[in-house]
């Protein structure tokens, strides 16, 4: 399987030299060169598998690796998850379920692909004896599963850019309080976006990213997504999938988690629409109502992890809507950057529309929705769940619905105590959480100084 950059003048690279670059060397993010189908029968054959046999079937065609050594790193990954099931599908209402996503070590999604490129990762450098330097952004949850998955590794200097007073207590606590000497939080003086942008400008300046060996742990890693298509196949299997087609929704931020369930549905399971469910920082909804993509600002909520408004994954989907024209893409992205937007065509819209529908949750939806779900379900969401659930409600037909819960609520209990009146306990294994020392930098919003702290400890 080969890769090509979304904006066109790249190096083509297989599967493990995509893993690697992070971000192709042109600025843009890698694709499948064509996306690998799977029958009716190989996706009804899943609806009884264990989810380490789907996952499996599902990622192998896209790695060129062998069954067994897949299958191997597969097993390890999901191992040390808190349910049998890794994510287990809870009914809500009558066509409405929730994918719990979250009981992976850090309590989020993002454990799913972490855990396995961790163990991806680590394979690698091991054949290649190299090192490498992960520099990831996060506005929370990546960066706690990035050093979970990372922490203690010989091969591996992992520093983590967030945004500081913008994370929850628990997640930069899970960030900050790891012992291991190769993990570095950098709490930086701004917000998400302008971590992401400064991981991107590093990548961007060949000498250092070839001096450091730098890669990446962000969505704009195509294995991250690729982990993530899995519970896409899980979940929609599990109700009737190939026999039945499914709608889901996702809350939504840097676009990667939808883009994955793009790429399921890519493959050949049925789902109908893809939601894209944003909280009151909802760029990609006023996309999809008015065709314009514009930058207003970001605005701190109650579900900070999506308080994002440069969607780095929207750039997959536009090279898609756009018949892989990289130079299109090219385009969009240099205006984004110096005019804060763009429009997108009515052809590239229209083909958007047809598979993603949007909507948004504002912050009182959110706590009413986490309260009435509470109320009437016992289900205790977080709020980016909420937000999910919020949106997903507004989208229910006589097709089944998936909303995605993407973390647990016990990363957020502000929001949730408020809402609820509980307190959401965090696991047995984290209940000394608030008793281990913290280790952070705090940082300035200035790359020159970013590379030469990330240089300086290498
Ligand atoms: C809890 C939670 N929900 C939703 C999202 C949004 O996911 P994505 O960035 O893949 O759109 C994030 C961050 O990525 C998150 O941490
Ligand atoms: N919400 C994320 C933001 C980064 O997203 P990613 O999927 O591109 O790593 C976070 O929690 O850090």
């Amino acid at each position: 399987m080969q890769y090509h950059s979304t904006r066109g003048t790249a190096p083509v690279l297989d599967f493990e030299g995509a893993m690697l670059a992070g971000l192709a060397r042109d600025g843009g993010l890698y694709v499948p060169g064509e996306i690998p189908q799977m029958s009716r029968e190989d996706i009804a054959a899943l609806a009884t598998l264990p989810y380490e046999e789907i996952a499996l079937r599902v990622m192998l065609p896209f790695t060129g690796m062998s069954e067994e050594r897949l299958g191997d790193l597969i097993a390890k990954a999901y191992g040390g998850f808190g349910h049998t099931a890794r994510a287990p599908l809870v009914q809500l209402s009558q066509g409405h379920f929730l994918l719990e996503l979250f009981h992976g070590p850090t309590l989020a999604f993002k454990d799913f692909a972490m855990q396995l490129i961790g163990q991806l990762f680590q394979d690698a450098m091991s054949r290649r004896g190299d090192r490498i330097t992960i520099v990831g952004a996060t506005s929370g949850d990546t960066g706690s599963a990035a050093i979970e998955a990372f922490r203690g590794l010989d091969a591996v200097e992992c520093f983590i850019l967030f945004p500081h007073g913008r994370v929850s207590d628990v997640q930069r606590r899970q960030m900050t309080t790891p012992v291991e000497e190769n993990v570095h939080a950098l709490a930086l003086d701004g917000h998400f976006d302008d971590c992401q942008a400064a991981v991107k400008d590093m990548f961007n300046d060949h000498a250092f990213r070839d001096r450091v060996g730098l890669t990446a742990v962000n969505s704009i890693n195509w294995a991250r997504v690729l982990a993530q298509v899995v519970y896409f196949f899980s979940a929609a299997t599990s109700l009737g999938a190939p026999h039945r087609e499914v709608d889901v929704t996702v809350p939504t931020g840097n676009f990667g988690d939808i883009f994955a369930g793009y790429i399921a549905r890519s493959m050949g399971l049925p789902i109908r629409r893809l939601i894209i469910a944003t909280n009151s920082n909802d760029i990609l909804h006023r996309t999809f109502e008015t065709g314009d993509h514009r930058k207003e600002g970001v605005q701190p909520t109650i579900s900070p992890s999506m308080d994002i408004e440069v969607s780095s994954n929207f750039e997959r989907a536009l090279f898609m809507a756009h018949d892989r024209d990289g130079a299109a893409v090219t385009r969009m992205m240099a205006e984004l950057k110096a005019q804060g937007g763009f429009t997108i065509s009515d052809n590239a819209m229209a083909e958007l529309r047809s598979i993603y529908g949007s909507g948004r949750a504002s912050e009182d939806e959110t706590m009413a929705t986490i309260r009435r779900l509470h109320e009437t379900t016992g289900e205790i969401l977080c709020p980016h769940s909420a937000v999910g659930v919020k949106v997903a409600e507004e989208h229910l037909s006589d097709c089944p619905m998936i909303t995605l819960a993407t973390a647990h609520p016990a990363k957020f209990p502000d929001a949730v105590t408020e809402a609820t009146g509980l307190h959401p306990a965090l696991p047995e294994r984290m209940v000394d959480l608030f008793d281990r020392p913290e280790r952070q930098t705090r940082v300035a919003n200035d790359l020159d100084a970013l590379k030469t702290l990330i240089e300086g400890r290498l």
